[in-house]
């Protein structure tokens, strides 16, 4: 299970970590980083275009929405000295949806999800307790290889329209609340990632207002929870918050909004 880690954990760790800022490079290079870290940004490790269900060919189901190419993910992890069965700690200066994505993103395609951390309270947490720098990182190529799981918390649109039929399951939205009530998958609740972010620290709530604020919404450790936004980036946030909290049945699509307008399929409006 992906994990949040404190800053400290991280600094008695660091030897033993690939740290991966997914920061723009100008910031990584001006601002300076966590030492050791080295830059991959978010718009590396994103799919050019959204790639909708069936975009592999006639027989194929999936959805890959903004997953990258496996090769391409191999060829941006081994070159930046990533290893597949290394432990991983992800930052951004984005409240940590921009780094969950990069988690998310390793952890669809097969690495293993046990080594992969989200860094609490993004890099200005750290920035305000332990040293930075801009030196660069000694970086030696690794042969990173893409294997994805036989099983997956892929789901693709028809899942989705028929968990919300099933009384057990809750479809989750995690956009704003304006965008909800624009337009939205018939019976999501809507929970805005940012609601379980101290919006001061930066980091995840204290579990036991996590949980009451996700209890509000009907949102329990019992159900199934089906995930959704525009492009699977503030979901990978809601993902890992979820998984640190216990949640055990999570169903994530990729393919999101982008892919359910695509298809033509019925949105609800309001609140
Ligand atoms: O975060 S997003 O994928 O909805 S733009």
């Amino acid at each position: 299970m992906t994990d949040i880690v404190s800053t400290d954990w991280v600094a008695d760790h660091l030897g033993d970590l690939g740290v991966v800022d997914v920061r723009d490079a100008w910031e990584y290079d001006g601002i300076g980083h966590l030492p050791g870290a080295v830059n991959i940004p978010f718009d590396s490790f994103r799919a050019e275009e959204h790639a909708a269900e069936g975009s592999g060919g006639a027989n194929d189901d999936s959805s890959t929405g903004m997953l990258p190419d496996a090769e391409d993910f191999e060829a941006l992890l081994g070159e930046n000295g990533i290893a597949t069965d290394d432990e991983i700690v992800a930052y951004d200066d984005m409240h940590g949806v921009f780094a969950a994505r990069f988690l998310v993103t390793a952890e669809l395609l097969g690495h293993d999800p046990e080594k992969l951390h989200l860094l609490d309270g993004d890099f200005s947490a750290w920035q305000r307790e332990h040293e930075t720098t801009s030196d660069a990182p000694g970086v030696e190529a690794t042969d990173y290889v893409v294997d994805p799981p036989a099983e997956s918390v892929l789901v693709d649109a028809d899942a989705v329209a028929a968990a919300g039929d099933d009384p057990e399951t809750v479809v989750v939205d995690t956009r704003e609340d304006w965008e909800y009530e624009e337009g939205h998958v018939p019976g999501a609740i809507l929970l805005d990632w940012k609601d379980l972010v101290d919006d001061e620290s930066r980091g995840i709530l204290p579990r036991d207002e996590a949980l009451a604020v996700l209890e509000e919404r009907g949102i329990t450790p019992n159900r199934r929870v089906v995930l959704y936004c525009n492009t699977a980036r503030r979901i990978s946030h809601t993902y890992v918050v979820l998984r640190h909290l216990g949640f055990e049945d999570l169903a994530f699509y990729e393919g999101s909004l982008t892919e359910w307008e695509e298809q033509d399929r019925p949105l609800e409006t309001g609140s």
